[in-house]
């Protein structure tokens, strides 16, 4: 007796935690400019606590009716985390479960003998969680190489454990209640709990994953340029600085090439600004497809690029900026123009010992090569 009391109140705490978190989830959700699964675990907030206040609160429905509800609420939670589940691993929705388990849950609840019989009606409502976890847990199995590969294990160690406490419920509700040891009755109350807090762990867990991919999203972002993709003057530089000091300890060669577009300005201006920034975006296309995966491309502003080659000997760092210069001259856009592009190239080491000295260089190369006539590469000269 004892033991249910305490039970209840700790249901009534779990109920109201329960809504103080979906608040929270439901104010994520409305920033996160309607993210569906928030959405779908905000409803599992409102659904179990809803149900946790039918079941210990008096309502005029009588106490049968009221724990039939309360016991349709927390399965239609359930079900809700599955929907939810669907949302974030970008799968179909299962409503066809939703629709069954509640109606044939909903059929045999009602009927009068199962209601009088305690543990009858406990099974049939652990088998309706067996049955939507069972499911759940196949779900989660089939995205195991998907979108949601790194979610995938706990994931399923959750959905896994969902349905090991229900099926370990229903053997320990057949001795009459009457007759249950307090052992037993606390057990069983555990147990209870534990679905509770085994949801509230599954649901956290996919606030939790969203909240960090919507984090890695904007940090993706923040160091991206937002018309060509490339990276941004902040962001290369990061990673050249590391690059250089990479380099530098482990005496391995390394080039900068800066890249300006040829009369950008004509461009512009005779096809406009947006053809323009067409004209940028597949030179930056091009530039990322004929350098390696290891080597930098970013884009320095306006018309300007600079890449950074990885472990590139002069003589290859040459053969490539030719090789980008030709790929550059050979876009034909709408088969009407051709675009060139000036390239300046500057050895680590022999012409520069730091990052900024290295792209002063290359810029002055840069500046030679425009002014040399354009659409040509310029370096150190060899030997
Ligand atoms: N469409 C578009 N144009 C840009 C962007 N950023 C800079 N520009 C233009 O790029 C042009 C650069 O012109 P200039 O610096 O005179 O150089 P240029 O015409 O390429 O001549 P050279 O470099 O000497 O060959 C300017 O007209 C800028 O407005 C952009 O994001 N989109």
């Amino acid at each position: 007796m004892q033991s249910l009391l305490d039970i209840r109140a700790t249901l009534l705490c779990t109920s109201g935690y329960s809504l103080m978190l979906t608040v929270i989830i439901l104010l994520f959700w409305r920033k996160s400019r309607g993210d569906k699964p928030l959405l779908a675990l905000g409803i599992v907030g409102i659904l179990s606590s809803l149900a946790g206040m039918i079941y210990l609160l008096p309502t005029p429905l009588g106490f049968w009716h009221q724990l039939v509800l309360a016991n349709l609420l927390f399965l239609a939670a359930s079900l809700h985390m599955l929907i939810a589940t669907e949302h974030f691993t970008r799968q179909p929705r299962s409503w066809w479960l939703y629709v069954l388990v509640l109606l044939v849950e909903l059929l045999l609840l009602s009927q009068d003998y199962i209601l009088l019989h305690t543990n009858l009606r406990i099974s049939i409502i652990m088998a309706g969680y067996v049955l939507i976890w069972l499911w759940g847990s196949w779900r989660i199995r089939q995205v195991r190489h998907g979108s949601a590969r790194d979610s995938y294990r706990p994931l399923l160690l959750l959905a896994l454990l969902q349905v090991a406490i229900p099926l370990l419920r229903i053997p320990l509700i057949w001795p009459v209640p009457q007759a249950m040891t307090l052992t037993q009755a606390s057990l069983q109350g555990l147990l209870s709990l534990s679905m509770f807090w085994t949801s509230y762990g599954y649901c956290l867990f996919i606030v939790y994953r969203r909240y960090a991919g919507a984090v890695d999203k904007l940090a993706e972002q923040a160091q991206r340029d937002s018309l060509t993709g490339l990276y941004n003057q902040r962001a290369f530089r990061r990673l050249a600085e590391r690059s250089v000091h990479e380099a530098q300890t482990g005496q391995q060669p390394l080039a900068v090439l800066m890249l300006d577009l040829d009369h950008f300005k004509s461009i512009n201006d005779q096809h406009g600004h947006l053809y323009g920034d067409e004209v940028l975006k597949a030179v930056a296309d091009c530039l990322r497809q004929h350098v390696r995966p290891q080597d930098v491309v970013g884009r320095h502003g306006g018309e300007e690029f600079i890449i950074l080659l990885r472990d590139t000997p002069a003589d290859t760092a040459r053969h490539i900026a030719e090789r980008l210069r030709a790929a550059v001259e050979a876009l034909m856009l709408h088969n009407e123009h051709v675009i060139t592009v000036s390239i300046g190239l500057a050895m680590l080491a022999t012409e520069a010992t730091s990052l900024t000295q290295l792209i002063k260089q290359a810029d002055d190369y840069l500046y030679q090569a425009k002014y040399q006539g354009r659409n040509r590469v310029v370096a150190m000269p060899a030997g």
